[in-house]
């Protein structure tokens, strides 16, 4: 392909970008995937450079553009071997009209200014918005870091998380021997120091409210030895129907999975009140912690969205408390970097309960904010998280 029919391929799928992020559609990496399904005529070098352009323009703007040429206006602004390329030219994109401006530079939808927690600054910004590396977690069930470093000798031990490996963004991990037999399983840094954090222990009952597709779950169960047992609960069946294989992959054995009927979870979870020596709150949340991820979720968050998020991780707050036993742990998380989900949901959690007692997050990272700690990309190099942890009046 030319480079202006690759420009041109570009602007389509940030068309289709910015509709599903619209419409509550796919997410951009299928979209790019389906695109190029449907055009074999495009070759490794051409996916490549589109990609890449894509995900330039996306990273770009935090707001929704309001097409795809807006999208990539803004950044051939910038630079002048894209703006070249707006030549009409066949297959290519139309020459630029007089007074056509393209999409705003800003790293993050305006109306979220001022929401976020205190220590994110636009340093912090930047760094949510730079390219996130692949870490891996070492399964403890089957075998330890030396034998997955020598799977991966391209790998570095990761500074925080003693059971991680760092390798290159879109390394091919899942071809990988290591990886079929359970050894690893791809997991950020954040979310490994976040399952070390729950403390979870051998004989242990754990209940995993929100599991999806068992990330956690599966950390926890390393960490218990396998002994004891973890209720994985949640709302999408499509998510939890992932476990079983996962399980079995890695070796795990003391995991059963329950379906929540969406407002019902009480109902759901009456057999365990006042049981649990732990129960992980991993929360449905905006993702803003994880935008050097997806960056394209910048543009499917709303007001809205995010004060039904907000409430609902209020009432999983309070349906968590009936489940823990005295004295056990109640542990709260979200892949979020702003103050009404992480540190302001946790201070309102704690007026409300006062007699459970705010301890401190045993985590190697972060920062400490109100009642819980935030991970940083800046900071700490792993994707943005918030954790509390509390335990239950005696
Ligand atoms: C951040 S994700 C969990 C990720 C998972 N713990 C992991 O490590 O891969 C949040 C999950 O909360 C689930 N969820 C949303 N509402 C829920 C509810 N009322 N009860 C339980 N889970 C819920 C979502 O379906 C989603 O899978």
């Amino acid at each position: 392909m030319r480079p202006a029919a690759r420009t041109q391929a570009a602007i389509e799928l940030l068309d289709e970008i910015i509709a599903a992020a619209r419409d509550a559609g796919p997410a951009a990496d299928k979209i790019i995937a389906r695109y190029f399904k449907d055009r074999r005529y495009a070759g490794s070098k051409d996916r490549r450079f589109i990609r890449d352009l894509v995900y330039r323009a996306i990273r770009r703007s935090g707001d929704r553009p309001e097409s795809g040429r807006q999208a990539l206006l803004g950044l051939a602004e910038e630079h002048d071997d894209i703006l070249t390329l707006f030549d009409a030219s066949p297959h290519g994109p139309a020459t630029i009209t007089v007074g056509e401006k393209g999409a705003e530079q800003s790293a993050a939808p305006g109306w979220l200014a001022g929401r976020f927690d205190p220590l994110v600054d636009d340093a912090e910004l930047a760094a949510l918005l730079a390219r996130a590396p692949l870490d891996l977690r070492v399964n403890r069930l089957k075998g330890g870091r030396p034998e997955a470093l020598a799977a991966f000798p391209e790998a570095v031990t990761t500074s925080l998380s003693p059971l991680g490996l760092r390798l290159p963004e879109g390394s091919p991990i899942e071809d990988s021997e290591a990886w079929r037999s359970g050894l690893v399983e791809v997991q950020d840094e954040g979310s490994q120091l976040l399952s070390l954090a729950c403390g979870a222990a051998p004989g242990n009952l754990v209940v995993d409210l929100c599991a999806g597709a068992g990330g956690k779950t599966l950390a926890l169960a390393a960490e218990m030895e396998n002994q004891g047992r973890i209720l994985a609960s949640d709302v999408d069946r499509s998510r939890l129907s992932r476990l079983p294989v996962r399980l079995e992959r890695a070796g795990v054995k003391i995991v059963e999975a329950r379906l929540f009927d969406p407002g019902r979870e009480r109902e759901a979870s009456a057999d365990l009140v006042g049981q649990a020596d732990l129960v992980l709150i991993d929360a449905p949340c905006s993702g803003t912690g994880t935008w050097r991820r997806n960056p394209e979720t910048r543009w499917r968050l709303t007001p809205d969205r995010l004060q039904r998020l907000v409430a609902l991780q209020a009432r999983l707050l309070d349906l968590a408390t009936d489940l823990v036993r005295p004295g056990g742990y109640l542990v709260y998380a979200v892949c979020s970097v702003l103050d009404e989900e992480g540190r302001g949901q946790a201070e309102a959690f704690s007026c409300r309960r006062s007699s459970w007692v705010s301890g401190p997050v045993p985590i190697a990272g972060g920062r400490g904010a109100g009642p819980g700690r935030l991970l940083t990309p800046g900071h700490d190099g792993t994707d943005g998280f918030f954790v509390a942890r509390w335990q239950a009046p005696c």
